[in-house]
């Protein structure tokens, strides 16, 4: 099942720098995980924004939410969830 995640980052001004940081690494290493697995099957950079636009390949909501909730910069994030389905003229057989 695919989704589109828009995401938004939204750490408060004077939150520590250093642990920013380590959440921040944290967040990309999670995401290289979820990336190399097939998972997290694409993201874009929002141009001019701490955001981005990112497709997930899940087997069910459930495993998308549990995904979602378990980010490092989750506490941090306002998302919105799109469900996704094939567009018939589409020539990627992968999209489902
Ligand atoms: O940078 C972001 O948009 C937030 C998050 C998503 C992937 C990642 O490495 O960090």
């Amino acid at each position: 099942m695919l989704f589109m995640v828009e995401m938004q980052v939204n750490i408060p001004l004077g939150f520590d720098a250093d642990e920013a940081a380590q959440l921040k690494a944290a967040e990309k290493a999670r995401f290289q995980e979820l990336q190399a697995a097939g998972t997290w099957r694409h993201i874009w950079r929002v141009a001019g924004q701490y955001a981005n636009v990112s497709i997930f390949d899940v087997e069910s909501n459930s495993q998308l939410h549990d995904i979602l909730i378990g980010l490092p910069l989750y506490p941090f994030m306002t998302m919105k969830v799109t469900a996704l389905c094939r567009h018939p003229s589409s020539l990627h057989d992968d999209d489902r």
